[in-house]
């Protein structure tokens, strides 16, 4: 069996090999020795779940298994998505939150994520404690006990947070504005979690909305429930033929975003996010600083540079982000990989709230992204971004991994490196405003190489060069 780790976001395995029922009880065990130990157990802790197969069952089971241990528990009375969950930590005041979901993982995987009493993503040194705890409790031979003798100490209540969480968005995002701007807006939930937020929200603004995909689906109609360019073809397509002014797309459990723009453009997150802070530096008129990982775009720093305003540049991860929102004041935060959430929200990425605030871009400006991107490249400059993701035999990882230690080469496609980060994995910085970031994944067996540079042609000499220097 494979050691149980909570890695980028969370444990994930795959069902039946690893995400078993034994070792979902061994790690709620685990969850609750944190809580007790930490004084939590009388706040309770929220669980939620995906639209994935039987997460419903290993909800309840995770359930019963923390209310044996005298924690009261608040189940979701359905599948939820991530940031909905979040929230209700909030709403309940309560200790914390499981989240079962693998997000975006292909079909045969589940996953569970834990979610502290400040409502985002676990860091590290908490994980570590579960992990710590999942070991003792593998070391006392506790590890597969089906517990269905032992008599619940605490009750388990059910809740449904939607309708406070609409509430809650309605008072970050201008849906007055939607709705008068009569958009026609295309969603797709992707048969996830997210099925019925976006949808709801936005018809009750007044937006016209056609929605695809708003049904579960667990094998996720075959393909990955990850809002990229490649998976929203159909979506795309819809926006196009239809004449909506925005196509809005959610992953498995609605903590990521995708969007497509009225002319079909898919409008990639490192786009995005340069967009809303413009939007929420000029239109809304904050003033504040910008959290964003080391693998995503540097536009953000030539706004917030403009402005004297400071970045945060975090290693990959929302929880990271996250503390930003909590801890330093930043009016935005964000990754590469599709997650953001802004002051006045919840320390978690949130799909929907994206989407929305797109919808009030395209709604208050008058204008698609499309132009908005072109508006900003007139202030800022142009940079485009690309990522590579690079699959590698355990012995070739490990390879990378030793020649990664000590990487660092004078220059690469001829650009000399004029400075370097090792914030996560090895990021170079290039003269003439490239960079260059090569990690290891969190969440997935492959090398991620990231790149940003002022053309498209630029990218690729750079990605090259930067395989070759590694032999990947
Ligand atoms: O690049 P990885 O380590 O695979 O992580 C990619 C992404 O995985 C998850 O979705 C996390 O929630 C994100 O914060 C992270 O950016």
């Amino acid at each position: 069996m494979k050691r149980i780790s909570f890695g980028t976001d969370g444990w994930r395995g795959i069902l039946a090999e690893d995400f078993t029922f034994d070792n979902v009880r061994l790690v709620a065990r685990a969850v609750a020795r944190y809580i007790n130990a930490h004084n939590l157990a009388a706040k309770g802790i929220v669980v939620g779940y995906d639209n994935r197969f039987m997460s419903e069952r290993f909800a309840s089971e995770i359930a019963r298994v923390l209310a044996e241990q005298g924690i009261t528990v608040y189940l979701t009375a359905r599948s939820t998505p991530t940031p909905v969950v979040a929230l209700a930590v909030w709403l309940q005041q309560a200790g914390g939150a499981v989240m079962l979901t693998a997000s975006h993982n292909p079909p045969e995987y589940n996953g569970f994520k834990f979610i502290p009493e400040y409502a985002g993503p676990a860091l590290p040194h908490i994980t570590a404690e579960i992990e710590d705890n999942i070991r003792q409790l593998q070391g006392t031979g506790t590890t597969g006990e089906d517990g269905r003798t032992v008599s619940s100490k605490a009750s388990v209540i059910t809740i449904d947070p939607h309708s406070d969480y609409a509430e809650h968005l309605a008072s970050l995002v201008d849906l007055n504005a939607i709705g008068k701007a009569g958009l026609k807006i295309a969603v797709d939930p992707m048969c996830g979690a997210g099925v019925g937020y976006l949808e709801d929200l936005l018809t009750r603004a007044g937006a016209e909305v056609v929605a695809i995909h708003c049904h579960r689906d667990p094998l996720f109609g075959g393909s990955l429930p990850e809002p990229t360019a490649k998976s929203l073809q159909e979506l795309r397509r819809i926006v196009v033929e239809g004449g909506a002014r925005l196509g809005l797309a959610l992953d498995g459990d609605a903590d990521r975003f995708g969007i497509i723009d009225a002319n079909g453009e898919f409008i990639t997150p490192n786009q995005f996010l340069p967009l809303l802070y413009y939007h929420l530096l000029t239109f809304r008129g904050l003033e504040g600083p910008v959290a964003r990982t080391v693998a995503t775009t540097h536009l953000l720093d030539r706004m917030a540079d403009r402005k004297g305003l400071k970045v945060f540049e975090t290693p990959v991860g929302f929880k990271y982000i996250g503390q930003c929102i909590l801890e330093q004041g930043v009016i935005v935060g964000g990754e590469e990989s599709g997650g953001l959430s802004i002051q006045g929200h919840v320390p978690e990425k949130d799909g929907i709230l994206a989407g929305l605030l797109a919808a009030e871009m395209v709604a208050v400006h008058g204008k698609s992204l499309t132009d908005l991107l072109e508006d900003i490249a007139g202030e800022y400059g142009h940079l485009y971004s690309e990522r590579l993701d690079v699959h590698t035999s355990p012995a070739d990882k490990e390879r990378v991994l030793g020649v990664l230690q000590s990487f660092m080469p004078e220059e690469v496609a001829g650009r000399k490196v004029t400075g370097s980060s090792s914030v996560d994995g090895v990021k170079l910085l290039l003269e003439g405003g490239a960079w260059l970031l090569i990690r290891a994944s969190g969440t997935e067996p492959l090398f991620r190489i990231y790149v940003e540079a002022e053309s498209h042609e630029e990218i690729k000499e750079i990605q090259a060069a930067t395989r070759s220097l590694l032999g990947i």
